[in-house]
């Protein structure tokens, strides 16, 4: 059986858009409705045959569904919450996909006290934007990080892990808490990493012109790629997952002396050392099957022309 029989999603950028897909590929007989703020996007999801329907209004759109998705960057939630908040019918469940959970919550509850909320997010995405770089495979094998409030009920909750499971998604719960602390490690700070060395490269510009081009082959070439993720997004998810961010940076920055040191005074064990363990850690997550490289992850699918 479907966990749901009519789907809603507020936002048809790149993970909107390719909820959308999966959903079609997936539970075809799911009914889909679409609403973007954007009048441009949601011509382009009309044009491309994304949902079964695209509303005008935000009310419009939730007005039967069973689960409304919010598929808008994270400073856009409280507003797209109380688009909303007017026609939600009492029993749909409302969910998101923000990068960041304890303060999307906080501002999802403030303008829907009463739903049933279940927040999400997939840790699956791309440097892309727009309802058309999304893809019905993004979720397929990739993890969906639950974060229901203390006390929510456990229905909902095996509704939507059904949904992801449906989608291609492995998932997992954890407290919002957590959640922000793990992702400001392993995806926040390593795109704020990605955007700073790809600024100072570009301050340097007079020296690296030709050079940033020439040579990008290497890993400089990856950060480009991280750093080419949407302004928007980013922005908002630094400002929302303050704190976390705050704190492992403060560890980096007392890890990056370490390292600076260690050069400074030709200490080359401390240096084999991390490099050796860091490799391991590479290793050891190809092992998993967690990397990019597997086939069945990438961006150049099937699916992705099919819809
Ligand atoms: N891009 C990525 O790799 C991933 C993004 N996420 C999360 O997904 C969310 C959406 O990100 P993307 O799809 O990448 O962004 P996107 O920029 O591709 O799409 C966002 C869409 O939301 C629309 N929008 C903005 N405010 C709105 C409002 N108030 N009401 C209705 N529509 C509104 C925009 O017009 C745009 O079409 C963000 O919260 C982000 O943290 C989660 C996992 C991966
Ligand atoms: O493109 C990449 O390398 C990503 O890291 C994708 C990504 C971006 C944002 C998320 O909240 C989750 C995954």
């Amino acid at each position: 059986m479907l966990p749901f029989a009519r789907v809603t999603i507020i936002g048809l950028g790149l993970i909107g858009s390719s909820i959308a897909r999966a959903v079609r590929v997936t539970m075809p007989t799911v009914r889909i409705t679409g609403y973007d703020r954007d009048p441009g996007v949601r011509d382009t999801a009309v044009r491309i045959g994304l949902c079964d329907d695209v509303a005008d209004s935000a009310g419009a759109a939730v007005i039967d569904a069973d689960l409304v998705m919010l598929c808008v960057p994270v400073g856009a939630m409280a507003a797209a919450a109380a688009d909303i908040a007017d026609d939600l019918p009492a029993d749909a469940i409302v969910s998101d996909v923000g990068g960041s959970k304890e303060s999307v919550i906080a501002a999802l509850r403030a303008v829907l006290p009463h739903a049933v909320l279940v927040p999400g997010h997939p840790v699956a995405g791309t440097e892309n934007s727009g309802p058309e770089s999304g893809f019905a495979t993004l979720f397929r094998g990739r993890w969906c990080i639950l974060t229901p409030e203390e006390g929510c009920a456990e229905a909902p909750v095996a509704r939507l892990r059904a949904f992801w499971e449906a989608l291609g998604a492995d998932v997992e719960l954890m407290t919002p808490r957590h959640h922000d602390l793990v992702l400001a490690v392993t995806s926040h700070v390593p795109h704020l990493i990605a955007y700073s060395i790809v600024g100072t490269a570009s301050d340097l510009e007079e020296v690296t012109q030709s050079e940033v081009i020439k040579f990008s082959a290497g890993g400089f070439r990856d950060f480009t790629r991280i750093a080419a993720s949407d302004p928007t997004m980013w922005r908002d998810v630094f400002l929302n997952n303050r704190e976390a961010v705050l704190e492992i940076l403060q560890r980096l920055t007392e890890d990056v002396t370490m390292l600076q040191r260690a050069i400074r005074w030709g200490d080359g064990d401390t240096l084999f050392d991390l490099f050796t363990r860091t490799r391991a850690i590479r290793r050891s997550i190809i092992a998993q099957g967690q990397d990019d490289a597997r086939p069945d992850f990438g961006r150049d699918h099937g699916e992705t022309a099919a819809v």
